[in-house]
């Protein structure tokens, strides 16, 4: 049977982590956001590092985790990331996260027409959903409806999607809603939340990412079959 988390309770064990695990969000994201390039990498190997991965940043934690993995795709010479991050937070983990990448010279882009003439070219690899996770509730608000609603439209055209925790505009726990963007791959993070079963349902590329609970809390939480999948040392599992 498919074993999932659903949003409450992705909440409610992320705060756990937080408080009582006294993990910092910093940590977490880290390791999420990495295990999300480590996907990418593996799913979409390496071919020419002057292509670039367009990164949609999302107002939350799911575009910290974004903000991350652009940075390490950076790092690992992958491809050249540019971040569309239009709605940014005065917090000082995203300023500081956004900072990191402007010192490494990553693009900004500053509106959905700059979005659309990149993606009209045909420099983009993968795009990277990290736009809004387990804290999603519909219906979509500005500004991010035109662009939701311009990746759904578009999708055929578009270079893979590759989407962080849960695809952007679908109900974490029911699945798609007003729009479905397409994604071609899901990176779920510590467990998968309800709607990635019917993403699974259509035979796309599926990854677990975010190996950081221990056996207490996967037992707790009914995750533990999950913890298993990873191999030694490996940060990513395969789910399908
Ligand atoms: N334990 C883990 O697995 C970890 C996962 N991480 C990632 O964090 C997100 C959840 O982050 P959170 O900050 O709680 O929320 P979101 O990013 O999903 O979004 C909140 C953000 O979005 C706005 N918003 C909500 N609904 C709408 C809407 N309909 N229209 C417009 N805007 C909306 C809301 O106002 C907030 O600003 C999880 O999925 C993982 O990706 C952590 O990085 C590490 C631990
Ligand atoms: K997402």
């Amino acid at each position: 049977m498919f074993k999932a988390i659903s949003a409450k309770t992705a909440a409610l064990l992320d705060k756990e982590l937080m408080s009582t695990g006294a993990f910092s969000i910093d940590q977490l994201m880290e390791l999420a956001g990495q295990a999300v390039a480590k996907a990418i990498y593996k799913e979409y190997p390496p071919t020419d590092k002057n292509q670039k991965v367009l990164v949609l940043v999302g107002p939350g934690n799911n575009g910290g985790d974004g903000l991350v993995c652009a940075r390490h795709l950076k790092v690992w010479n992958y491809a050249q990331p540019v971040i569309y991050y239009p709605k940014r937070p005065q917090n000082e983990l995203y300023m500081n996260l956004t900072k990191q990448l402007s010192d490494m010279g990553v693009e900004q882009l500053h509106d959905l027409g700059q979005v659309q003439s990149l993606l009209k070219g045909t420099s983009v690899k993968v795009i990277v959903d990290a736009l809004f996770g387990f804290s999603f509730h519909p219906p979509i608000r500005d500004p991010f409806n035109d662009l939701l609603k311009y990746l759904s439209d578009n999708n055929a055209e578009l270079p893979p999607i590759v989407s962080v925790d849960i695809p952007s505009g679908w109900d974490v726990d029911e699945g798609p809603g007003e729009c479905d963007i397409g994604a071609s791959m899901l990176v779920s993070l510590t467990a998968p939340k309800p709607c990635s079963e019917k993403f699974m349902a259509k035979g796309k590329a599926h990854y677990l990412g975010g190996r950081f609970i221990n056996d207490d809390v996967a037992l707790r939480y009914g995750i533990e079959d999950y913890i298993k999948l990873y191999k030694d040392d490996s940060l990513i599992a395969k789910l399908s």
